[in-house]
């Protein structure tokens, strides 16, 4: 897949596109059909599937500073696009000035006279340009006017709530995570790097792997189920997830996701691994010693045993 920063930067070839556009954070049921729609198209008209997205999120710009936790990283998104057979992305660097197009100019100068579109598909409740002004009535307008095909694509409905990249990240941080799979139709899943803790798990008989990421959206404090992957080793693995702070050992730490891997016995430090969110078993909780921890562990871990990976 090809990737352009600023629909400038696009060439030739790729104009005359069929183009989906939004922002696609998480790749959820509801953009999977954007995809689908935009490459059934494609194909007809025997063109390119583009995409057209926006960088950083226009929320983490108009919000004025607060900043909305992302469920993709920039890797994760492209990578996904690229899974769902895209010939190209758009990342539109957005800003205080892209903001101010209105948009009419927003169809008119850039899908239409520069990116010389063939068709759009959006989803129902897209807006774009100045203030939000335009909704897909105004897209259908100005569309049909210059011959473009648009596709509007219907809410998708899991569970009779609309499949939205907000929910997903609410369910993630109340850690109603199977919530989240339904409408990511797979785990919420963090990826990072192994990094050393304190090395209390060990002497407690009870490894756990310390995870750095660069992931934004970090599930509900608690214990988890996981399915892991890791570099180099094709197998995937259950895991005893904690996200927390580890209340019995009271010292201030920051935010630690450690998970023990069940069945597995290695020194991975500085390796890449994945972490997907089955289910969630308990709350962290302070316990008066560590005894008693290490007894709680085993315990989430038979019940963790019988999760479906
Ligand atoms: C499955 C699992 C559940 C845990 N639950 C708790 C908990 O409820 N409360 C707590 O204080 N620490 C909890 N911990 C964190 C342990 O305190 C931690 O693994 C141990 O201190 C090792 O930390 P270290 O990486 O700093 O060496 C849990 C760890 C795991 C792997
Ligand atoms: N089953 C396992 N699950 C997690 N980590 C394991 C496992 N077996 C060995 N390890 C290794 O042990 C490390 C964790 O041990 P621990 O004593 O908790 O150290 P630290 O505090 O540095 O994380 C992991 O980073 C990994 O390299």
């Amino acid at each position: 897949m090809d990737v352009f920063k600023g629909y400038k930067n696009v060439p030739k070839e790729f104009m005359g596109s069929c183009v989906a556009i939004g922002n696609f954070d998480g790749m959820h049921l509801g953009h999977q059909e954007l995809l689908k729609v935009a490459k059934k198209n494609a194909k007809k008209l025997v063109t390119h599937s583009l995409v057209y997205t926006f960088e950083p999120h226009p929320s983490q710009v108009l919000s004025g500073g607060k900043k909305l936790p992302l469920i993709f990283t920039k890797e994760q998104k492209i990578q996904s696009l690229e899974n769902y057979g895209m010939s190209g992305a758009v990342f539109e660097p957005f800003n205080n000035d892209f903001a101010k197009i209105s948009a009419e100019d927003f169809v008119n100068e850039i899908l239409i006279n520069s990116l010389k579109v063939a068709a759009i598909v959006v989803g129902e409740n897209f807006t774009f340009g100045y203030k939000a002004k335009g909704n897909v009535k105004l897209l259908k307008q100005i569309l049909a006017k210059k011959g473009v095909l648009l596709n509007i694509v219907s809410p998708i409905l899991v569970s009779s709530s609309v499949c939205s990249s907000t929910f997903i990240r609410k369910f993630i941080l109340q850690g109603e995570v199977e919530k989240a799979s339904k409408m990511l139709s797979q785990p919420y899943l963090l990826a990072g790097v192994v990094v050393k803790g304190h090395g209390r798990g060990k002497k407690l008989n009870i490894p756990s792997a310390n995870l750095k990421t660069n992931n934004e959206l970090v599930p509900k404090n608690g214990v988890y189920a996981t399915r892991v992957e890791i570099e180099n080793d094709n197998k995937k693995y259950l895991g005893a997830t904690n996200i927390g702070f580890k209340p019995t050992f009271n010292n201030n730490e920051e935010l630690s996701i450690e998970t023990h891997i069940l069945d597995f016995a290695a020194n991975i430090y500085g390796k890449k691994i994945k972490l997907s969110f089955l289910k969630k078993i308990r709350d962290e909780k302070r316990f008066s010693s560590s005894a008693e921890l290490v007894k709680q562990i085993n315990k989430d871990i038979l019940t963790i045993k019988k999760v479906n990976y």
